[in-house]
C-alpha cells in the first residue's frame, strides 16, 4: 500500500518553515523566485492578521458575521432540488459552497466587503440579543404516514430497559425517489468538488505519524513544522502527495432552507420523533466505498459542559449495501443493516444534557457495495447560528472550493473528506475548545 518513499523524501528537501512551509500552501514556494517567497511571507503575515481578526469568531460569535443566504425555495422535492441545483447560478447553489464571496481571497475585494459585513454584524447582534434557545431533552417517537404508507417505529433498545440511550428504527422514512434524489445530489456535488485534491488535516502530530505508518510510509519524519502555521493541516503539495496513500469516506452538506426538501425532511422527522426543527443543524450526506468505515465515536463530546451539543442523531440509509456497512452500537450489542429508506434515531445525551458514553457507535467497513446515508444532528440547546452556513476560515490558504480531509482520533481512526471547512483545524480554536488558553 506504501506510497513510493522517493517522492516523499523529495518533500523533506523543501525549505524550512518560515521560508517554504508557509501558510501559502507550499505549491509554488520551493523553486520559486525570491519575489515569490517574499510575497508568500507577506501573505503569511496577512493571513496571521486575518486569523487574529477571526478570534472573536472562535470565541463563539461567528453568527454575528454570517452572510445572509440567498435561498431558492421554489422546489418541493428532491428531484426538483436537483433541477434547481443544475440551473442555479454559482452564487445561489444549493449544495456546497453557496456563497462565492467567502472564497474570494483578494484583498481588494475583502476591503469592498467590509461595509456590508458591518451591516450584517448589526443585524446579527440584534438576532443574538433576541434569541431564545430551545431545549430538547427527550424523544417523542410516533407512527407516521409517508407517501400513504404507515411507517411504524421499532425500539431496538427493548432489551436494555435501563439504558439512558434509546434507539428506534423506522422502515421507509424516506421514499425510493427521495433516496435516489439525495444520492444524485451528493454524487454530482462530489464530482464537482473532487476535481481538486483535498488538503489533509490531522487532529495531532501523533495521529499524523500513525496514519503515515499505516500507509506504509516509514522513513519520513514529520514534526509540527509540517503543519501550515496556525492549523493542523499539511500544505497543499504535501496533501497531494499523501492523498494517494490514504482512504476516506465522503461527506457533503446542505443547510436548512437551502432546498424545500430540507423542510419536508425536518417536518417528517419532527412528527416521527419530536425533534424540533429549530434544534437541528446541517444535513450531511456521506458515502462509503468498499473497504471504508468510520471510527467508533460518540456524536456528542464526552465530559463537555457546553449544552450546545448533539442531543440526538437521525440517520437514514439511502441504498442497500450488499455486505458490511452496518451501524454498530458496541455497548448495546446492536447492529443495524443499511436498507434503502430505513432510518435510525437515537439520543446521544441524557435528559440532563450530558453526553452518554453508551451511545458510542461506528460504521462497519463496507465489504461489498456502496453505502450512502443522510444524517442530521439535533442539539440539546439551540443557539442562534445553529443550522446556518458559517463563513469559512481563511487558513490554510487554498484554492477556491478546495475540499478537506480530516483524520482524527487515531485510536478509532478513520479519515473523512468534507466539501466545506469549519474551524476544527485551527490551533487557536482547538485550544479554546479544550480550555487550554
Ligand atoms: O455510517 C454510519 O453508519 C454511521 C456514521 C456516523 O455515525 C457518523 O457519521 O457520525
Ligand atoms: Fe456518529
Amino acid at each position: 500500500m506504501g506510497k513510493p518513499t522517493k517522492r516523499l523524501n523529495k518533500r523533506t528537501q523543501r525549505p524550512v518553515r518560515g521560508e517554504g512551509t508557509s501558510a501559502v500552501g507550499g505549491r509554488n514556494v520551493s523553486g520559486a523566485g525570491q519575489a515569490k517567497v517574499r510575497r508568500s511571507i507577506a501573505d503569511n503575515k496577512f493571513l496571521r492578521a486575518v486569523a487574529i481578526l477571526f478570534l472573536p469568531v472562535l470565541l463563539g460569535v461567528f453568527g454575528l458575521i454570517m452572510y445572509p443566504p440567498s435561498f431558492d425555495l421554489s422546489t418541493n422535492n428532491v428531484t426538483n432540488t436537483t433541477k434547481i441545483n443544475k440551473s442555479a447560478s454559482k452564487e445561489s447553489i444549493i449544495h456546497g459552497h453557496g456563497d462565492k464571496r467567502r472564497n474570494d481571497r483578494s484583498t481588494k475585494d475583502k476591503e469592498k466587503q467590509r461595509p456590508s459585513q458591518t451591516t450584517n454584524n448589526k443585524a446579527k447582534t440584534s438576532e443574538m440579543e433576541d434569541f431564545k434557545p430551545t431545549i430538547l431533552d427527550s424523544l417523542a417517537i410516533q407512527e407516521i404516514i409517508v407517501d400513504e404508507n404507515i411507517v411504524s417505529p421499532v425500539e431496538l433498545t427493548k432489551d436494555h430497559p435501563s439504558s439512558p440511550v434509546k434507539i428506534y428504527m423506522f422502515e421507509g422514512l424516506l421514499t425510493e425517489r427521495e433516496c435516489a434524489g439525495l444520492r444524485r445530489v451528493h454524487q454530482r456535488h462530489l464530482t464537482e468538488t473532487n476535481a481538486q485534491h483535498p488538503i489533509i488535516c490531522f487532529d495531532s502530530l501523533s495521529t499524523f505519524r500513525r496514519h503515515l505508518r499505516d500507509a506504509g510510509i516509514k522513513d519520513v519524519s514529520v514534526s509540527t513544522s509540517d503543519f501550515t502555521q496556525g492549523t493542523t493541516c499539511i500544505n497543499s503539495s504535501f496533501s497531494e502527495e499523501l492523498g494517494s496513500s490514504l482512504t476516506w469516506s465522503h461527506s457533503t452538506s446542505f443547510y436548512p432552507a437551502e432546498s424545500k426538501f430540507s423542510t419536508i425532511f425536518e417536518d417528517r422527522v419532527f412528527k416521527a420523533t419530536g425533534l424540533k426543527q429549530s434544534n437541528g443543524g446541517k444535513f450531511q450526506i456521506t458515502s462509503y466505498l468498499e473497504g471504508i468505515g468510520y471510527k467508533t465515536h460518540t456524536d456528542c463530546t464526552l465530559g463537555n459542559h457546553d449544552k450546545r451539543d448533539r442531543y440526538a442523531t437521525i440517520l437514514v440509509y439511502l441504498q442497500d449495501v450488499e455486505e458490511g456497512g452496518e451501524t454498530k452500537f458496541p455497548e448495546l450489542g446492536i447492529s443495524v443493516t443499511p436498507r434503502k429508506g430505513r432510518a435510525i434515531v437515537w439520543n446521544n445525551m441524557n435528559g440532563g444534557g450530558e453526553c452518554e458514553p453508551i451511545s458510542i457507535h461506528e460504521a462497519a467497513q463496507v465489504k461489498t457495495g456502496h453505502k450512502f446515508i443522510i444524517q442530521r444532528w439535533y442539539y440539546y440547546k439551540s443557539f442562534s447560528y445553529l443550522g446556518k452556513r458559517a463563513p469559512e476560515p481563511d487558513l490554510p490558504a487554498r484554492a477556491s472550493d478546495q475540499p478537506r480531509v480530516s483524520c482524527d482520533e487515531y485510536e478509532h481512526g478513520s479519515c473523512r473528506w468534507y466539501d466545506e471547512w469549519n474551524n476544527d483545524h485551527l490551533t487557536e480554536y482547538r485550544a479554546l475548545q479544550s480550555g487550554l488558553s
